[in-house]
């Protein structure tokens, strides 16, 4: 369950503060899977960046799984971050000096045994497709293919939150349907909820639920639809 109360958020700019967020409350459900959409500039990745603690809000409280992610420190945030969430980035941002393996094998929990990883990354290799190119280079697979190796990297620890900001932004439209439908068919299969923000009003309608920001941000409210 992750909750947000009376959270707002500002930047400040050439020496003027510009209110970006004003969210009185929000709540999502374990295993809910929503597509976040809204004009360019209405404040969606700066709400992933504080579900993911990658941001703090200037005054209000963030509940993530009863986890008071608001009190944080900087630290204690990092964290957070790297045991709870997976992020998933339209330009994929893998380490193009590692193969797409390497790529996942960088964030296997120490605790994991050498047996344990080898299976998980046969098996998950496996279900997106890409077990004959798991040992290829960035570089040497299709960007459908490296957004499927950075899906598996976002989802390998089971984290509580699934957050990817336009996922699908650099693939062409067959491509970012089917990665689309991997990345929600997944998070269902294995109960992660899921924040995907999407231009795209075909992609969003394979959502099970839909939000338009202004539903959540009273600021952008006037734009939605
Ligand atoms: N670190 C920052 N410093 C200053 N201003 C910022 C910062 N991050 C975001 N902003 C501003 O906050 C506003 C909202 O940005 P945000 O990226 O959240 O919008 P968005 O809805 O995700 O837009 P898009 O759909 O174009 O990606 C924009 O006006 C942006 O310029």
């Amino acid at each position: 369950m992750i909750e947000l109360n009376n959270i707002s958020k500002s930047f400040t700019m050439h020496g003027q503060k510009l209110q970006i967020l004003s969210v009185p409350s929000w709540s999502l459900a374990q295993g809910e899977r929503i597509a976040l959409l809204g004009p360019s500039g209405s404040g969606k990745s700066t709400l992933l960046h504080l579900l993911s603690g990658v941001m703090v809000p200037d005054e209000g409280e963030i509940r993530v799984n009863g986890l008071p992610l608001h009190t944080f420190s900087q630290s204690k945030r990092d964290r957070f971050r790297a045991e709870h969430v997976g992020y998933i980035f339209q330009d994929f941002h893998l380490i193009s000096s590692l193969t797409a393996r390497q790529n996942v094998e960088l964030i296997v929990p120490d605790t994991w045994s050498k047996k344990m990883t080898k299976d998980q990354l046969d098996d998950w290799f496996e279900r997106v497709g890409l077990k004959d190119r798991q040992h290829h280079m960035p570089n040497e697979l299709s960007r459908g293919q490296q957004q499927r190796a950075a899906i598996i990297r976002a989802i390998l620890t089971k984290p509580q939150l699934v957050l990817a900001d336009e996922p699908t932004g650099s693939l062409d439209w067959e491509t970012a349907g089917e990665v689309m439908s991997l990345l929600l068919n997944i998070c269902e299969t294995e109960k992660l909820t899921l924040v995907t923000v999407t231009h795209d009003l075909h992609l969003a309608e394979m959502y099970p639920t839909r939000i338009h920001i202004g539903e959540i941000n009273e600021l952008s409210r006037r734009n939605a639809v």
